[in-house]
């Protein structure tokens, strides 16, 4: 179990290469994506947002952080690759503090919805408190939002690398999210897909510091279609294309949220396994395969992110 997300980071940075961190809501997505890390001898962060959170404990946030903490040292201490915990999109200061205290890795105070010194100020104030009890923290510069058309959208959406720099230098923060033109969940970009590189490049170099990539699943069409074809309507569902993912981690991406991906092999799988197996009432039975699935779709991002082998 990684002490602090920082150390598997710095290496991934150096070496250019760039960590899964996958979002889980329950046992069953925990299992699957640490099973598919010890497989492809991967480093691995498991995430919970702050809805996961109060999704395990019940609404009981002390609860489920230490809930999440426990689950996840268990499973990670029978291991040979490192696992670390990390809260993803903290913004209840209630709840950031909640899993530092339970034992996290690191905790991403994202307040990139309010002006740059606010974002700043909140930010530093978070670095302040889990640097001195060893953990790391991550932020985000930025909107999370397609790039639009028109300039000015992009101005106002997009991370500032000249921001970036002083950002970091001020809050001492360890690791980064630049919005670079992604979003999350199935619908990214009206049109083609489309990232800006070229302030990536920037931010990385202004920077020096891990980089983490957001709204990042791929969003796979042979699923999606599959998803469809036992009646679930997700058309028009679009990801991140794989030539991106490798350039945006040649650029000096180090860290990539995959949530999506995940909901949608869920769903897929789960349809067909119900509808096929139509006397099933055994959850196990149920579930084996369908998170077999899900283990398959995080083994395949992991060799994409090159972190496979890397344990
Ligand atoms: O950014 C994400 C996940 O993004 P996706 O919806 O693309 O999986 N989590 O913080
Ligand atoms: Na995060
Ligand atoms: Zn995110």
């Amino acid at each position: 179990y990684v002490k602090n997300t920082k150390e598997i980071l710095e290496k991934a940075s150096k070496e250019r290469y760039a960590i899964g961190a996958f979002n889980f809501n329950n046992m069953e997505f925990l299992q699957a994506i640490l099973e598919a890390a010890e497989e492809e001898k991967a480093p691995v962060i498991v995430a919970t947002s702050e809805g996961a959170i109060k999704y395990i404990g019940k609404g009981d946030i002390e609860t489920g952080a230490k809930l999440a903490v426990e689950m996840v040292r268990t499973y990670a201490e029978k291991l040979s690759v490192p696992v670390a915990l990390h809260l993803d999109h903290g913004r209840d200061f209630k709840v950031i503090m909640a899993a530092i205290k339970a034992g996290y890795s690191s905790v991403m105070i994202d307040a990139s919805h309010l002006p740059f010194e606010e974002n700043l100020r909140e930010t530093k104030r978070i670095v302040e408190i889990a640097h001195a009890v060893g953990i790391s923290v991550e932020a985000e510069l930025g909107k999370l939002k397609g790039i639009e058309d028109n300039v000015v959208e992009k101005e106002s959406v997009l991370v500032d690398p000249e921001e970036a720099k002083v950002f970091v230098k001020e809050t001492e923060v360890d690791f980064l999210a630049p919005a670079i033109g992604t979003s999350h969940g199935a619908f990214k970009f009206k049109g083609e897909a489309q990232l800006d590189f070229e302030r990536l490049k920037k931010v990385k170099e202004y920077t020096q510091i891990p980089l983490v990539l957001h709204g990042a699943s791929m969003v796979p069409q042979d699923i999606v279609k599959l998803a469809n074809e036992y009646g679930a309507e997700l058309s028009g569902a679009k990801g991140v294309p794989e030539d991106m993912l490798k350039k945006a981690i040649e650029l000096g991406i180090n860290k990539i949220n995959t949530d999506t991906d995940l909901r949608i092999t869920f769903v897929a799988y789960l349809r067909k396994v119900l509808s096929e197996d139509k006397s099933q009432i055994d959850p196990r039975k149920i579930f084996k395969p369908v998170f077999e699935q899900v283990k398959e779709i995080v083994k395949e991002r992991i060799r994409i992110f090159g972190s496979s082998g890397k344990a």
